[in-house]
């Protein structure tokens, strides 16, 4: 049986449920930490995000969903199987505002962190001797309280540093986002290729949408053009021979855009789907 490791708080416990879900997968139920699905031979552990690439790096458990921030940060011997494209976020020095601060400034002065060992390796890199205070949460709030002079820490929208008067400065740290783990060089196996198949197909299928259009046959070439699809559009023929129906998959980010473009082309009735999940 596969064991798994699955966040069991924080922000990526519930969009990596829907994840799980959505890949055909048991969900949790209250607040058991684990959950057996006989159907599809895995075992589900709920732990902390931060906890995860400890047990998949020390092959007790055989992948994790984790932040890629966490995975580097425990210096675990875990590897990335697969980018889960949710928990998007940056991982930054901040400092207060009205400086133009580099990291270079950070010299002899103290960073709280939650990710010590992330910052630590950054600053050693950069060649910056900096004393790094680990702190569990909040750390915005340690600046003003006294206890650091500039922090490192996850940034997803930038509203808890304006809040706190801080000012994020240098490249990103990090840019992270929700990985799939396991540890570096296990072997693969049946059930662990097919739950990553499964997820992978929920990610594909999250990045793009499903256009379907009705388009004159004199314009096919121009609305394939624009709608190349993945190997390429589905042509179908209508009861009136002049027209098509076409479908195709567009990269969601892209997918007004392209409905714009074949609305001016003569293209109608263009219909955008969401698609659940793919095997491409
Ligand atoms: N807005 C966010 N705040 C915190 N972490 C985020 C955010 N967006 C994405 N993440 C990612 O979530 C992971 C952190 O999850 P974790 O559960 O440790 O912290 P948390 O969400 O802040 O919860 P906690 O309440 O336990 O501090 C990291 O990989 C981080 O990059
Ligand atoms: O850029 P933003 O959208 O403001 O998000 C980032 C903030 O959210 C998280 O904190 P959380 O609320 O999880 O508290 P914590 O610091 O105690 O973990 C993170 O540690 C940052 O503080
Ligand atoms: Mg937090």
């Amino acid at each position: 049986m596969l064991r798994v490791a699955v966040p069991n708080k924080g922000a990526l416990a519930e969009p990596a449920a829907v994840m799980l879900g959505e890949a055909g997968y048991r969900g949790r139920h209250d607040r058991d930490l684990t959950v057996l699905d006989h159907a599809n031979d895995v075992e589900f552990f709920f732990l902390r995000p931060k906890d995860i690439p400890i047990y998949v790096g020390s092959g007790e458990l055989d992948l994790g969903l984790t932040g890629r921030d966490l995975a580097i940060d425990s210096r675990a011997p875990v590897e990335e199987v697969l980018a889960l494209g949710f928990g998007a976020s940056t991982f930054r020095f901040a400092a207060p505002d009205g400086q133009d601060w580099k990291p270079t400034d950070l010299h002899g002065r103290r960073v709280a962190t939650s990710f010590p060992n992330l910052v630590r390796d950054h600053l050693a890199e950069q060649g910056v001797d900096a004393e790094v205070i680990r702190l569990d949460g909040a750390v915005e709030i340690s600046v003003q309280l006294g206890v650091a002079d500039a922090i490192a820490d996850v940034v997803e929208t930038g509203r808890s540093l304006r809040q706190h008067n801080l000012i994020a400065f240098g490249d990103p740290i990090c840019v992270s986002e929700a990985v799939l783990v396991q540890r570096s060089g296990a072997a693969p196996s049946k059930v662990k290729s097919q739950l990553v198949a499964r997820l992978q197909g929920v990610v594909f299928a999250q990045q793009y949408m499903m256009l379907d259009y009705d388009c004159p046959r004199a314009l096919l070439p121009r609305a394939v053009a624009i709608t190349p699809g993945i190997e390429s559009p589905t042509v179908a023929p209508l009861a009136d021979p002049d027209w098509v129906a076409v479908r195709a998959m567009v990269p969601r980010k892209e997918v007004n855009r392209v409905m714009d473009e074949l609305a001016e082309t003569g293209a109608k009735a263009v219909l955008a789907s969401d698609i659940r999940s793919c095997r491409m």
